[in-house]
């Protein structure tokens, strides 16, 4: 179990926000993410964990200063923790284009060179961190997930490749489909290769329809959303999911976009899904 160095510490809404950096055995490289403990936890009780995994070109610090998450956090009860988008670093591959190399994981394995090496993102999001979260901070075995764009397909396609982990999942404005949508089809044909058929293991639409473990979702989208339709078909992982079985909240929001500014507006609605799925 890597050590963690503490990057730094803010009290918001009573509880600590701190960011952490520590070596990562996925992806070979020195890692940073934030958590929140909610003054419950500094009060020395065990408290759920809600992941949330951003989108392109995020790290962990948009989700921090724009969602406006800390203080339901507080209220709720439950930790958040805030991955980044990709290993960084000088020495790691990356691209000129936003949506490839640092900053663009899409939270896969990659098996392709150069990012075979570093670009370890659902091993790390999936196993390595939770493991050192609940080795380091008071927090319980119950999860939650959610995320936005990128992050969105993350959420989701963690979320239904680990039956049982998760209380609930949801996303903003998620990229549902990635093996049939252009974000997806370039960076799983630069990290998985050009066979199509092995990009089915991280695209949600194609999981959810074989997932045995029915856990709640929801998902919010703007319609004023530049990426929308083009990039993100929530309907079609909507239709999918309730046709095998799943129970889905969908809303599409008239006039909100695909910015943090659509997150901060309807943040308090999946702290509540979550909540309720956690039983809190
Ligand atoms: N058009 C943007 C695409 C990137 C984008 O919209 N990123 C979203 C996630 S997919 C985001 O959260 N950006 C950071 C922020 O708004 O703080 C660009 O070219 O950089």
């Amino acid at each position: 179990m890597s050590e963690l160095t503490l990057v730094s510490r803010n009290t918001v809404f009573g509880g600590h926000h701190e960011r952490h950096s520590h070596h990562s055995r996925s992806t070979g490289t020195e890692m940073t993410f934030a958590v929140y403990l909610p003054p419950r936890a500094l009060q020395g009780h065990a408290v759920p964990v809600l992941y949330w995994l951003s989108g392109l070109t995020c790290n962990d610090e948009n989700f921090s200063t724009k969602a406006g998450a800390q203080r339901l956090a507080a209220e709720w009860g439950v930790a958040l923790v805030m991955p980044d988008t990709s290993p960084r670093g000088a020495d790691v591959p990356n691209d000129e284009a936003y949506d490839l190399g640092q900053g663009a994981g899409f939270y896969v394995n990659a098996t392709q060179n150069p990012w075979a090496a570093n670009y370890r993102m659902y091993d790390y999001v999936a196993h390595e961190l939770p493991a050192l979260v609940e080795a380091h901070f008071p927090v319980t075995q119950q999860r939650s997930i959610f995320g936005h764009s990128m992050g969105g397909h993350g959420a989701l396609m963690v979320a239904l490749k680990n039956p049982g982990r998760y209380a609930a999942v949801s996303a903003f404005a998620p990229i549902v489909n990635p093996t049939e949508t252009p974000w997806g089809q370039k960076a799983f044909a630069a990290y998985l290769g050009d066979d199509s058929a092995l990009w089915a293991d991280y695209d949600s639409t194609l999981l959810v329809a074989a997932a045995n473990h029915k856990l709640p979702i929801l998902i919010d989208q703007g319609d004023a959303d530049n990426f929308y339709p083009q990039q993100l078909q929530p309907q079609t992982f909507v239709a999918a999911a309730r046709s095998a079985g799943f129970t889905v909240e969908f809303n599409l929001r008239p006039g909100y976009d695909h910015s943090y500014y659509f997150i901060a507006s309807f943040i308090d609605s999946h702290f509540a899904f979550h909540a309720d799925a956690l039983g809190l």
